[in-house]
Parts: structure tokens; sequence; C-alpha cells
């Protein structure tokens, strides 16, 4: 049966609990078809146990999670096929080279071994690894593991992509490649997930952004609206201009040094 079309990305009332914390506590998001999707969040708000739920690489402890009309982990084999994924901390194999590596993914989607082959050359070319697709993923530094990563999620041309801090620690000319390949792919249908912690860049990308706290949504919206939103708030005066002064003020700001720490 053909699933219906629906949005994206559908979560109610997720929740995931290790131990005693609750590392997402009752998150319910919608994301629709063709949005490029920012979710932000400070350090240990939740982001990356979110993108394991999604893509069922951890089980959530509670709540419903629907992709692209399925159900998930009900319908995990049929939703991976149509994710690509960028992991964050490289959910890759050091043992493998980079060519090895994404012909790989290429095959486990279901390519052809000439067209995955094919594929993998290409996308070598593209992200300027070619003189280290011979080398093994292990010896690579951390911006070529990105650039591997995403080369990876693109070979299946997937309906939606979950990308877990997929700049960090790529220079400005890969940042730019794969900013324009993934506009590109939204422009063509495509819906992507996105955690970065480079705010400017997802100001410059992204149709809706969510901040996620400690585990829950905090504000989600366009951001036309978050900025009126915010700027509304009788107890945050002030016109907040950019989607950092609008993450400082959801997240709370810190203590400035020189008050706290007088040798500062
Ligand atoms: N496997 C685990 N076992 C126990 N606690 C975990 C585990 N994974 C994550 N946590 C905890 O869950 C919380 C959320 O972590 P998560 O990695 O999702 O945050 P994040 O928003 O991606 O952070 P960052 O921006 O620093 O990458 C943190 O308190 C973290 O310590």
């Amino acid at each position: 049966m053909l699933p219906e079309p629906g949005p994206a990305i559908e979560v109610t009332d997720l929740r995931k609990v290790y131990g005693e914390k609750a590392a997402v506590d009752g998150l319910t998001l919608r994301v629709e078809r063709g949005c490029f999707f920012g979710f932000l969040g400070p350090n240990g708000a939740g982001k990356t146990t979110t993108i394991r739920m999604l893509m069922g690489l951890a089980p959530a402890t509670s709540g419903t999670i629907r992709i692209l009309g399925h159900d998930m982990p009900g319908d995990a084999v049929a939703i991976k096929s149509k994710i690509g994924l960028v992991p964050d901390d490289t959910l890759l194999f050091d043992h493998l080279t980079g060519g090895e590596f994404i012909e790989f993914v290429g095959r486990m989607y279901g390519l052809g071994r000439p067209l995955a082959h094919q594929r993998t050359s290409e996308l070598l070319e593209l992200f300027e690894l070619h003189g280290a697709g011979r080398k093994l993923i292990g010896e690579y530094s951390k911006g070529m593991k990105k650039r591997v990563a995403m080369a990876a999620a693109l070979i299946h041309r997937p309906e939606l992509y979950l990308l877990d801090e997929p700049f960090e620690g790529v220079d400005a000319v890969g940042a730019r490649l794969m900013k324009d390949i993934l506009l590109d792919q939204v422009r063509q249908g495509a819906t992507i997930f996105l955690t970065s912690h480079v705010l400017e860049v997802v100001e410059r990308l992204c149709d809706r952004v969510a901040i996620i706290n400690q585990g829950r949504i905090a504000v989600d919206g366009p951001l036309s609206e978050l900025r009126a939103g915010v700027a509304a708030d009788p107890d945050r005066p002030g016109t907040p201009e950019t989607l950092e002064d609008i993450f400082v003020r959801v997240v709370g700001g810190p203590a400035r040094a020189s008050e706290s720490i007088d040798w500062l």
C-alpha cells in the first residue's frame, strides 16, 4: 500500500530517557516536505538523540515517529531507504577507504555495482577526495570525514536528509559546496533536517527553525515569526536581529565573564 503523502517528519510527545535523565522530553514536531529545517539547541539539548531516534538507531522510550508517511520503528527499512544521514560522531568505518565506504553505502541502498561505482567516482571528484579516496578513513581529518559522510548521504538521492553538524571541521570551500548541493536538493523537492551551531549558516539556509532546550522545544517557526515572538515578549525587551540573539534569549545567555570571574 502506498504511504499517505503527509509531512516529511511528524513526531509526537517523543521521549528518550537514559537512566534517570530525559535526554528528549516530550518533543512534538512537524516538518513539511520540501522544508529546510534548522534544529538548534545548546550542547546536550537532545539534538543528536532526536536524530538517532528519527533514523531508528536508538529506540524511543515513548512517543510516536512518522517519517514520509511511514511509522518508525515499524517501517524502519522503508524509511531508512529514503534517508541520507550525516551522523555527528561519524558512524563511518575507519578501516575502509573513502571510496570503499561511499560505494558500500550505495550498495546498501540497493544501487547496482556499476552505478554505485560510477557515482562514487563522481562524488569523490566533486568533494575533492579523489586523492584521499584510496586512504583509510581512520587517517582522515575531521573535515574530510564529514565530506565523505556527506558524499555517502547523497549517493542514493534520498527524499530526506538528516544532517548532524555536517559543516563541522569542513573548510570554507567544502562548506560552500555542501550548501549549494543542499539548496539544490531542496529545490528539487527534498527535505532537510539540519543541526548546526553555526547560526549564520542556519539563518541563510533554513526556512524554519526550532530551538530545543533540555529535551523540549522552546520555540518553533519561520525565522520572521520567531523574531516577532521573541521581540514581543515583555520580559525580553529589545528587538533581536539575528538568530544568535534569538538563540541566546531563548536558551539563556551566560553571565559576563568579567563580572563572574574577577581576574579575567
Ligand atoms: N548513550 C547515552 N547515555 C547516557 N546519556 C546520554 C547518551 N547519549 C546522550 N546522552 C545525554 O543526553 C543528553 C542529550 O545529548 P545529545 O547528544 O542528544 O545532545 P546534543 O543536543 O546533540 O548536544 P551537542 O550540541 O553537544 O552535540 C545529554 O545530557 C547527554 O549527556
